[in-house]
């Protein structure tokens, strides 16, 4: 592979404005070229149209609870974000394991997302570190928030092998095919 050309594929845009949705069809589209792929997604956990927090899934099917609503959880709660009590230790053992497990060359590695709540976990931000440090070979497909400045994500939002691309409701349905075709250029499998 070429080691200057892009290939740090960060989707960026509002909360609910459907980062996850796109990343989860990329994962797919890519998945069915034969290409392997590692990694983890965040989802939003509703109960009766009321959002109860967020659930981490592992791209093999792990799932566990990133966040809740703090009156969900019994006792004191360590680590918060506006109303959520943040399980750094159930998202460690699922959404960061994944990333350990990332696979050899020319794989993909989904981590959706890098936020304020995975950022409660120092293992988490030293993996995230390595992974965009550019001396693995992994292609990534990565949501960051949009209004964020924490230096380590704007050092993935600048870094000169990564295209940003900025998630809206009018675009969202249109990029999936413009992703595809860059990431399947790269990995040199049909878009
Ligand atoms: N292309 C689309 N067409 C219709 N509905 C969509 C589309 N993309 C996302 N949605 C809906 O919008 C909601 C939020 O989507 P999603 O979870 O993908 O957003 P997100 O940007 O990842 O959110 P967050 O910032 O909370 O991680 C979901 O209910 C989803 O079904």
């Amino acid at each position: 592979m070429n080691t200057t050309r892009k290939r740090f594929f960060i989707l960026t845009g509002d909360p609910g404005v459907g980062k996850t949705t796109l990343t989860k069809k990329l994962t797919s589209s890519i998945i069915e070229k034969g290409v392997k792929a590692s990694g983890f997604y965040t989802e939003e956990v509703r109960r009766n149209g009321v959002r109860e927090g967020f659930d981490v899934v592992s791209l093999d099917g792990q799932r566990g609870r990133l966040a809740r609503d703090q009156s969900l959880l019994g006792g004191p709660v360590k680590f918060k974000v506006g109303k959520y009590g943040v399980l750094v230790d159930e998202f460690e053992k699922i959404g960061l394991a994944s990333l350990n497990q990332a696979a050899d060359q020319n794989s993909l590695l989904v981590i959706d997302e890098i936020g304020k709540m995975e950022f409660f976990s120092e293992p988490f931000k030293k993996r995230i570190r390595e992974v965009f440090s550019g001396t693995s070979s992994h292609v990534i497909l990565a949501s960051i928030p949009v209004r964020r400045s924490d230096n380590l994500i704007e050092g993935i939002r600048n870094h000169s092998l990564a295209k940003v691309w900025l998630v809206t409701r009018e675009n969202r349905n249109q990029l999936h095919d413009e992703i595809m075709k860059e990431i399947a250029s790269l990995l040199a499998v049909s878009s």
